[in-house]
C-alpha cells in the first residue's frame, strides 16, 4: 500500500496532468472551445476513475500494439507440454489420466525422432514396464520435425525461477512453430503426435494376461475384477501349424482390422472384431489367440465366465478392459448354456455336469453375453478383439456367433500334410526329407491326429533320435500310428461310455415317470375312495 503523502502526491499530478492541458488550451485559439467542452469531463474522470481501469486499459492498448509488432518480428509460437506435477501415477492399466500421459507421449514420440535425427546429446532412461529403453533429449537440445510440410522444432527445458534457479526438475517440452499453422499443430500435429507416442510407450512395455479371479479387494472388499501375469508366449504365425492358405487368410484379417481405425470412425461402428475358432480338443486355439497376441502386440483378457455371477458383473469387466486386447472365453459351450434351444427342455450341460436350469437364477445368461459383446461396445474405446473357443460348434446358439458378432468363423482342424511341415521346422529344424515327409504325410492322411499329438510324438522322437532327422523321422511315423491306434481305442471307450451314461439316464428318467405315475394314480385313488 502507497504511503498517504505519496498517494497525495499522485493525486495532484493527476489532476493537473488532466487540467493543465485544457487551461493551456485555453489561451490557444483554435482549440480552446474543444477544449472548454473536454476538459471538465477529463478532469472529473481523471480525478475519480480508479488509478487501475486505467493502467489495464493503457495496458491492453499498449500488449495490443506490441503483439502486432511483435507477430511481424518474431511470428513464431511455443506451445509447452510440462512434465506432471508428481510422479505419473500408473493404475494396473496404465497412466491414471490422460493429463497425466501427454508428456510420456510426447517424450516417447520424441524419442523417435530424436534418434533419427542429429541431437547429440541423449538421454536413456529404462522405460517404465518392459526391458525397452526410451531415448530422450537432454536439457536444451532441439529436435526438428515436419507435419504435413511444416516445419516444427521441438526443445527440452528445465523449469527455472525468476532469478534463473532451477525448479527441481520439473521439464518442458517446447514446441515452437510458426502462428500461421496454430490450427493444424493444435487439431491435428499433437493428437498425431500423442498416438504416436501412446503407441511407442505401448510397444516397450510388457504384455499382459489378465484374468478375473474371485478374490475380493483386501481395501475396498470389493470384487477385483482383473488380476494379470506377465504374457511371454513364444508362439506365433510362422510356429503355428495349420493351413497355410487359412494362416495367411487370418493375419491379412487382422492386419485389415489393425489398419481400419478411420474406417471404423467414418462408418460409425465400433472398433472391434470376432473370431470364433473351433475343433477337436489339441487342435491349437488356445495357441491361436497366443500367436494373434503376439502378432498384434496386444494384451489378452482370459474371461473365466464361471465365476461371474451377473451380467452387470460381466459389464464391468468389460468396462475394465484395455484398448489393444483380445478378450477370449474358451470352450464357451462348457461354460454357459449358449446351446441352439433356448427355450427349449432342460438339458444336461456340455461338459457332463448338471442340467442349465440348475445353474443359479443370478449367473451370467446368453443375452447377458451377446449385450457383452455388442451392446456395450459404445462404452469402450480403441481396438478390442474378441474371440470365442469351442469344441462343438453345432451346440452353439446361431445369434451368438452370427455373422456381425464373429465377424471370422475358423476352423481348427487335424493335423495335414501343411502344418505337419511346420512342427518338424519347429520340432526337428528341417524343412523336407526326401522320402520320410511323405511317408508321415501318407499317415496323416488316413489318421485323425491333431497337432497336439503329433507334436508330442515329435518330442518323443526327438529325443529317441538324438535330433537326427532320419531316425528321427523314422521314429515318429512308428510313434504316429500307434498313438492313432491307441487314439481310436480311446475315442471307441468314451463313446461306450457316453452312450452307456446316456441309457442309464433315460432309464432313470423312464424309472422315475413311471414312479410319478404310480403315485399320482394312488392319489386319484385315495381321493375317490374318500369321496
Ligand atoms: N496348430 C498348432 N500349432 C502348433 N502347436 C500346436 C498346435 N495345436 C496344438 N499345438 C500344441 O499342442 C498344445 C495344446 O494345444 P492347444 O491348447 O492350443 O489346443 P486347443 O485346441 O486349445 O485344445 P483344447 O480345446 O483342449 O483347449 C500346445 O501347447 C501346442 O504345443
Amino acid at each position: 500500500m502507497a504511503e498517504p503523502g505519496k498517494r497525495a502526491v499522485a493525486q495532484w499530478r493527476r489532476w493537473a496532468l488532466a487540467n493543465l492541458g485544457p487551461f493551456a488550451a485555453l489561451f490557444t485559439t483554435n482549440f480552446g472551445s474543444a477544449w472548454l467542452i473536454l476538459a471538465p469531463v477529463v478532469s472529473l474522470v481523471a480525478t475519480y476513475a480508479p488509478r487501475r481501469l486505467f493502467r489495464t486499459y493503457f495496458n491492453l492498448f499498449l500488449r495490443r500494439r506490441s503483439r502486432r509488432l511483435l507477430n511481424v518480428v518474431d511470428p513464431y509460437v511455443t506451445i509447452d507440454i510440462s512434465e506432471p506435477g508428481g510422479e505419473v501415477r500408473y493404475s494396473r492399466y496404465g497412466p491414471v489420466s490422460d493429463n497425466d500421459s501427454t508428456y510420456e507421449e510426447v517424450k516417447a514420440y520424441l524419442s523417435g525422432a530424436a534418434r533419427e535425427q542429429d541431437a547429440r546429446e541423449l538421454r536413456a532412461e529404462g522405460a517404465r514396464e518392459g526391458n525397452g529403453l526410451v531415448v530422450s533429449m537432454r536439457d536444451g537440445q532441439d529436435v526438428a520435425d515436419e507435419f504435413r510440410g511444416v516445419p516444427l522444432w521441438w526443445s527440452s527445458v528445465v523449469a527455472r525461477d525468476v532469478q534463473g534457479q532451477r525448479k527441481g526438475d520439473r521439464r518442458f517440452q517446447r514446441l515452437t512453430f510458426h502462428l500461421s499453422h496454430r490450427a493444424l499443430v493444435v487439431d491435428e500435429y499433437l493428437p498425431h503426435v500423442r498416438r504416436q507416442g501412446r503407441e511407442i510407450l505401448f510397444s516397450n512395455r510388457r504384455r499382459r494376461l489378465y484374468t478375473n479371479s474371485k478374490s475380493r479387494d483386501s481395501y475396498s472388499y470389493e470384487y477385483k475384477s482383473w488380476s494379470y501375469i506377465d504374457f511371454d508366449h513364444p508362439t506365433t504365425f510362422d510356429t503355428l501349424a495349420m493351413d497355410r492358405a487359412k494362416k495367411r487368410d487370418i493375419i491379412h484379417d487382422l492386419d485389415t482390422f489393425r489398419n481400419s481405425r478411420e474406417f471404423y470412425r467414418r462408418a460409425g461402428k465400433p472398433w472391434k472384431r470376432g473370431y470364433l475358432l473351433y475343433g477337436p480338443p489339441g487342435t491349437g486355439k488356445s495357441t491361436m489367440v497366443a500367436a494373434m497376441a503376439n502378432y498384434l502386440d496386444y494384451d489378452i483378457y482370459d474371461v473365466e465366465l464361471t465365476v461371474v455371477h451377473t451380467n452387470s458383473d460381466l459389464r464391468k469387466l468389460l468396462i475394465d478392459t484395455t484398448s489393444k486386447s483380445i478378450i477370449v472365453i474358451e470352450d464357451i459351450d462348457c461354460t454357459l448354456d449358449v446351446t441352439g434351444d433356448r427355450a427349449g427342455r432342460p438339458r444336461r450341460r456340455a461338459n457332463g455336469g448338471g442340467d442349465a436350469d440348475d445353474r443359479p437364477r443370478d449367473s451370467v445368461t446368453l443375452s447377458g453375453l451377446l449385450n457383452f459383446i455388442d451392446g456395450l461396445w459404445s462404452a469402450c474405446t480403441g481396438e478390442r478383439i474378441v474371440v470365442f473357443t469351442t469344441n462343438h460348434v453345432e451346440r452353439l446358439d446361431p445369434a451368438l456367433i452370427r455373422r456381425g458378432r464373429m465377424d471370422m468363423h475358423i476352423e481348427m482342424s487335424y493335423c495335414r500334410f501343411e502344418a505337419f511341415q511346420t512342427l518338424a521346422k519347429n520340432y526337428l529344424d528341417i524343412d523336407d526329407h526326401d522320402d520320410l515327409f511323405a511317408a508321415v504325410g501318407e499317415v496323416l492322411r488316413e489318421e485323425n491326429l491333431t497337432p497336439a499329438d503329433v507334436a508330442e510324438c515329435l518330442m518323443a522322437a526327438r529325443r529317441a533320435g538324438s535330433g537326427e532327422p532320419s531316425p528321427c523321422l523314422q521314429i515318429l511315423i512308428d510313434e504316429l500310428k500307434k498313438r492313432a491306434v491307441e487314439k481310436a481305442k480311446a475315442e471307441a471307450e468314451a463313446k461306450a461310455r457316453a452312450e452307456a451314461q446316456a441309457k442309464a439316464w433315460a432309464e432313470a428318467e423312464a424309472r422315475a415317470a413311471v414312479e410319478a405315475n404310480a403315485a399320482a394314480r394312488d392319489r386319484a385313488m385315495a381321493t375317490h375312495s374318500n369321496v
